[in-house]
């Protein structure tokens, strides 16, 4: 028997819906209840019969997802507010898909829940592998490439934020700047390489030393510094007093030889601005404070802190 018009054109509206590279579904926006799923979502989540959305489409759900997006489909009055667009990561295949949900009124009258949902997957991973990618060249921009700790432009952009943070919540704030002392002998004597080995210890003894919020740089050369928040100048010259023995008394093993080192410091104190009744200093000039004081050890025969 030939089909009717009507037949005829549902059989022609399934086989769009089930030729879609895309979800469809719809569901009871109260019961959750599947009213129709087409082939795409069929092959990929099973059969409805009967099972409620979350059942269905989604893993290891006891309910109705907290992240249903039901209640942005009707307005106040209860009726279809248009569409919602968004983004999400299936629980059970792991895909990312664009989700296009609306409320529509369904064969009954009732309002449903129509979703229409394409896998966005390659495009989610394309955006992470250049969000990655971004990361690792910000990191790298901030990085000492010899000894891996911050460089002078990364020292200078979180110093000038942690001097803000300690200016704004009235906290002191220390600088540690020291200068390896007759390095250039180590060059010489050793090779470039030996200093090398003896600037990575050092950045290493560095970060052993202090605590994760302070910030330690490689600021050119031989000369490090690190900025020290929630620190006053006595325990920031503690700080200092303890680098100065673990540089003093760790030599760098290079190639069966023990490399000795020492290292001049100069240590600063945001307290010393505001006692005098000054303003707070900016990095500069605590960067300049302390490299005054560091040259005096230096002119003073080296090895020591001022
Ligand atoms: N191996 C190595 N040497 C470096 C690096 N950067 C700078 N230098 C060397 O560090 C030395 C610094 O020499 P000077 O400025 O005279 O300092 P110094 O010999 O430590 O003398 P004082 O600071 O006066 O005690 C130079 O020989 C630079 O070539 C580096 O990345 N690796």
């Amino acid at each position: 028997m030939p089909e009717s018009p009507q037949d005829t054109h549902q059989h022609a509206m399934t086989t769009i819906l089930d030729s879609l590279d895309a979800l469809v579904y719809v569901a009871d926006m109260d019961t959750h209840e599947l009213l129709f799923l087409n082939e795409y979502g069929r092959s990929k989540w099973g059969m409805p019969a009967g099972r409620r959305c979350w059942e269905v489409l989604q893993k290891n759900q006891q309910g109705p997802c907290a992240f249903c997006t039901n209640h942005h489909l009707r307005d106040a009055g209860g009726n279809s507010s248009g569409v919602h667009v968004w983004e999400f990561q299936n629980t059970v295949t792991g895909r990312w898909f664009q989700c296009r949900d609306q409320a529509i009124r369904w064969v009954d009258g009732r309002l449903v829940r129509l979703e229409i949902a394409t896998d966005i997957t390659d495009r989610k991973q394309t955006e992470q592998a250049l969000e990655e990618a971004r990361i690792k060249a910000q990191q790298l921009a901030d990085t000492d490439v010899l000894t891996h700790i911050n460089n002078r432009r990364a020292f200078f952009k979180l110093g000038e934020q942690l001097l803000l943070q300690a200016h704004r919540f009235g906290q002191p704030a220390s600088l540690i700047m020291f200068d390896l002392d007759f390095f250039k002998q180590i060059n010489d004597n050793h090779g470039h390489a030996a200093g090398d080995a003896v600037l990575v210890q050092i950045a290493q003894l560095c970060t052993s030393n202090i605590r994760d919020a302070d910030i330690a740089a490689r600021l050119g050369g031989e000369e490090f510094a690190i900025l020290l928040p929630q620190t006053d100048y006595p325990h920031a010259l503690n700080l200092a007093t303890r680098l100065h023995n673990a540089i003093a008394n760790n030599p760098t093993a290079f190639n069966g030889q023990q490399l000795p080192c020492t290292a001049s410091f100069g240590v600063t104190c945001t307290d010393h601005w505001v006692q005098a009744g000054n303003s707070m200093p900016v990095l500069d000039e605590l960067l300049n404070a302390a490299d005054q004081r560091l040259f005096s050890v230096k002119r003073n025969g080296r090895n020591g802190i001022a």
